[in-house]
């Protein structure tokens, strides 16, 4: 017998095996499973948000709503910057201040005036780390890609910053091929890996069983966050909850979909949302907007750029639950 994984989840008492996203699991491994993991499987779905999202107050300014700095972008992929950065602005942030290498900077005030551009001096990768002292959350990752000097900006980062963090991308490579970084993550920092990425940080799963222990373990030993990317997003906790999304659709399997999430994801932060709270409605969020926008284009046409266009009625959504 086969079920889709989150609501296998919850009948792994009865039903020892399952089928979704991770594949078939041999039947003493799902006891193991579930042993271990008693009461501790969660399904993201709009019960569990209510009321995580405040509404915005009457009297609140854009310094109510935080300011986001996105590190982004490097040569040939500034798109990723301008997706992630669009999806932050999307998201409620109330300032947001972008660094890309010059590169990018005619290409960002274009596409997104609203955001604040602080040009790195070099002209194709990161280099530097700016002053961190305005921000109240800092994502890096999208296009970034893997340079020495990126590497030396992304230490910098974890050494000095005292603001809550997202890593996507290359952040992540980095962290893999430097794995003494790791030991500088800032406790509840939140890491967007999809399977690759999280294979070159934690070792190789032998099923994908074997990945969510990995996941456990991982969150556990860095005190972080962990956003397993897919088709069922598994976030992992440092107490070692699993949450499984109940949202999206594989129209979401395009370039840049993830880049959309660590702006949404960073912007929540920015608002003071703690890490758990930003990481499961973003992850919902990304998914509900990956569903709307494909009742318009269809899973097949739809593009990253769709995501950004929804996240604001599906943040309406979660914060008035009766208005659709
Ligand atoms: N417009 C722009 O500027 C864009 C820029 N972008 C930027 O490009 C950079 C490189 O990012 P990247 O993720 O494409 O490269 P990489 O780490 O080699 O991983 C790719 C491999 O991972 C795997 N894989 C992925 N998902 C999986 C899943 N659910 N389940 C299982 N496997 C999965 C899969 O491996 P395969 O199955 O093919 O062996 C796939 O081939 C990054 O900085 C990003 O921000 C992009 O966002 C695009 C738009
Ligand atoms: N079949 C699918 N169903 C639902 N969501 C998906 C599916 N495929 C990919 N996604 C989502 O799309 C995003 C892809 O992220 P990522 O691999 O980092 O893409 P990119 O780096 O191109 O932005 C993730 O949030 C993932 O959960
Ligand atoms: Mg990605």
């Amino acid at each position: 017998m086969s079920f889709e994984l989150p609501k296998l989840a919850f009948l792994l008492p009865r039903n020892a095996e399952y089928v979704g996203q991770w594949h078939t699991v041999p039947i003493g491994l799902s006891r193991q499973f579930q042993a271990q993991a008693e009461s501790r499987l969660f399904l993201i779905d709009a019960a569990l948000l209510a009321g995580r999202l405040p509404r915005r107050g009457r009297f609140g300014h854009k310094g109510t709503y935080g300011h986001a700095l996105l590190l982004l972008g490097s040569r040939g992929k500034i798109g990723a910057a301008v997706l992630a950065t669009q999806a932050c602005l999307r998201s409620g942030v109330g300032l947001l201040t972008v660094r890309t290498p010059a590169v990018g900077y005619d290409i960002l005030q274009t596409s997104a005036p609203e955001a604040m551009a602080l040009t790195d001096p070099a002209a194709d990768f990161l280099s530097e780390l700016p002053e961190l002292t305005p921000y109240s959350a800092i994502g890096m990752g999208p296009g970034i890609d893997k340079a020495d000097s990126t590497k030396v900006v992304l230490e910098q980062l974890l050494r000095t910053a005292q603001v809550p963090l997202v890593l996507d991308a290359d952040a992540l490579n980095l962290l893999g091929a430097n794995p003494d970084l790791l030991a500088l993550l800032p406790p509840d920092s939140i890491l967007t890996p999809h399977p690759k990425e999280f294979e070159r940080l934690s070792g190789s799963a032998r099923d994908d069983y074997h990945r969510l222990e990995l996941l456990r373990e991982f969150c556990h030993k860095h005190r972080c966050y962990t956003v397993l990317k897919g088709a069922h997003t598994c976030l992992g906790t440092p107490t070692g909850e699993l949450y499984f999304n109940t949202t999206g659709n594989p129209g979401m399997a395009t370039g840049g979909s993830g880049d959309v999430l660590t702006g949404l994801l960073t912007a929540l932060r920015a608002q003071h949302l703690s890490a758990l709270d930003a990481a499961l409605l973003g992850i919902y969020a990304h998914g509900r907007a990956g569903d709307l926008a494909a009742r318009h284009t269809g899973e097949v046409g739809l593009i990253a750029g769709d995501l950004t266009r929804f996240i604001g009625p599906t943040l309406q959504e979660l914060t008035t639950p009766d208005a659709f």
